[in-house]
């Protein structure tokens, strides 16, 4: 079933009527801009549109479901109509890491927010690790506000992060207004987020069970082993040990197996009780495996969702060549049939599916921290060095060693209309208002922003997408606004090509336009730090 019908055929079409009471005051400037197309997704169906913006708040004011002529708006109003270029609401990215301060060579806020705006992200809530400090305590967060502070081309919001030992800091930053919290059951890839253990899970679920939040797992852990000769269990296995070839991706695939996932995702739900109330939610689901468990969970009543990414539905293991690292990531890229059954989930099963989001988990690094070998695109030569890095040969290539994380913020819209174009989904119309609902809609209410963002409604900030659903263009370092450009998508045909960004009725990115396409007052991104209000539930849709 379409997640969309109900929502389409209940909602009424209002006759289209000019607006009134709107007047232009010269002196100031025109107080409204209105955007108009033949296509825009308003309410989860694809519509004629026009729509009004306030300049002075930033807010859509009215939407009429038709296209107003110029003529109907006071002299001297900005108008643009777009047709056929497809409306959306700005996309909110609700996993991105930005890694500034501490990291700032391998991403930051200018670099990846300018990266986001690029590819119509409007909103995108930074990951509290790769940052030094980690977003744990309040102290950290206000550390991250301080970098942030000017230099951010979209909106930004936080998360907190869950380590062992910072229990006391968890209220304390929901008042602070992260948007929820991530903790690793797993190595994390740096010392300074430790994974936490189920015991400290538990203290985590009771001590924010009443709290508007939303608690997230990176949901991969080792399961403990039976030996062969009788029952003990070994809780120190050699834990991610290679069995092949280090640059084979098949190596690192089976060194990472579907039931790391399960096995994580079990132990979480064996603690859902203790705060039923709480919103859990699984980061970046790989493995279709997971898929039963959570929607058993769900139809059990346990408030839980889950996220898959870009490169989840559009990369697979199979394809992936020899010492590619630029592929590494964690929980790892899979086989096409996981890639298949990810996508049945997310389109088959939309209003029960227990897949709710899309989103980039940008992780970047420098180039030189993925090992890359001298054929794939983004290696770097090692300093003095014009044919290899790094200087021991024999890491280039080496799954295990190589920093894992995809870089794609700004990229998701394109990649996923390219791939729904390939699965031939692209008809009928619900797939762009599906698109809407997993990147904008469901995005925002899983950080607490359903009232703001990711939908084009009246009372909402004007972020607008214009989308251009035909153009094609071919992805290459020009087109990587982030800091690194190292990316497996480097190369590739994408189908689907942002044209505008828009953030609070002002236009930051305008394709070919001076100044890289970014126009307008430069970084007036805000930083997203109301605290969530209680009532404010995710959508379970
Ligand atoms: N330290 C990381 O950035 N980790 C990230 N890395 C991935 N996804 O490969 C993540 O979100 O777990
Ligand atoms: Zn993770
Ligand atoms: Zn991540």
């Amino acid at each position: 079933m379409n997640q969309n019908n109900a929502a389409a055929n209940a909602y009424p079409t209002p006759a289209p009527s000019p607006p009134s009471g709107i007047t232009a005051t010269p002196s100031t400037g025109s107080p409204i801009t209105v955007v108009a197309s033949s296509r825009a997704v308003v309410s989860g169906r694809l519509t004629s549109a026009t729509i009004v913006i306030s300049q002075t708040t930033g807010k859509v004011t009215s939407i009429f479901y038709s296209i107003l002529p110029p003529s109907d708006f006071p002299l001297g109003t900005p108008y643009v109509d777009h047709s056929p270029h497809i409306l959306l609401p700005g996309l909110v990215d609700a996993h991105v890491h930005l890694n500034e301060p501490g990291r700032t060579e391998w991403e930051g806020f200018y670099t990846g927010t300018q990266a986001a705006a690029f590819g119509g992200v409007t909103t995108v809530i930074d990951m509290p690790l790769n940052a030094i400090p980690p977003t744990t305590t309040v102290e950290g967060l206000q550390e991250k506000v301080n970098a942030a502070h000017g230099k951010c081309w979209v909106d930004v919001g936080f998360y907190g992060g869950i380590v062992p030992g910072n229990l006391g800091e968890l209220k304390p930053l929901v008042r602070e207004g992260v948007r929820g919290f991530k903790g690793f059951l797993i190595d994390s890839g740096v010392k300074e987020f430790p994974a936490v253990s189920v015991g400290d899970i538990s203290k985590v679920m009771s001590e924010l069970a009443d709290e508007p939040t939303t608690v997230m797992f990176h949901a991969e852990m080792i399961p403990p082993i039976t030996d062969s000769v009788g029952d003990d269990v070994q809780t120190s296995l050699p834990p991610l040990a290679p069995h092949g070839p280090l640059n084979a991706y098949k190596t690192f695939l089976s060194s990472r197996p579907s039931s790391f996932e399960t096995y994580a995702i079990e132990a979480i739900l064996s603690l859902a009780h203790l705060a039923p109330d709480l919103a859990l939610h699984i980061v970046h689901l790989s493995a279709m495996e997971a898929i039963p468990l959570l929607r058993k969970a769900r139809a059990q009543g346990i408030n839980i969702t889950a996220e898959t990414c870009p490169h989840y539905l559009s990369l697979a293991a199979e394809e992936i060549s020899e010492g590619d690292t630029r592929h590494k990531c964690c929980p790892p890229i899979r086989d096409q049939s996981n890639q298949d059954r990810l996508w049945q989930e997310l389109r088959e099963y939309a209003a029960e599916g227990v897949i709710k989001t899309v989103v980039s988990d940008h992780s970047p690094c420098t180039p030189d921290l993925k090992l890359l070998p001298s054929h794939v695109p983004g290696h770097v030569c090692a300093p003095g060095s014009a044919t290899h890095t790094p200087e021991l040969p024999s890491e280039q290539g080496n799954f295990f060693s190589a920093w894992g994380g995809i870089s794609s913020v700004g990229l998701g819209l394109p990649i996923l209309w390219t791939e729904m174009t390939h699965r031939g989904l692209t008809a009928p119309d619900s797939a762009i208002t599906d698109l809407v609902q997993w990147c904008c809609v469901n995005t925002a209410a899983q950080v607490g922003l359903e009232k703001q963002k990711g939908e084009l409604a009246v009372g909402f900030d004007g972020d607008i997408c214009v989308f251009d659903d035909d153009a094609e263009w071919i992805v290459e370092p020009s087109t990587m606004l982030f800091r690194n450009k190292c990316s497996p998508y480097q190369g590739k045909l994408m189908r689907g090509q942002v044209r505008e960004t828009w953030v609070r009725g002002q236009r930051v990115f305008v394709r070919g336009a001076g100044n890289g396409g970014f126009v307008g007052k430069a970084c007036s991104g805000r930083l997203l730090l109301e605290p969530r209000v209680k009532g404010l539930k995710r959508t379970k849709s």
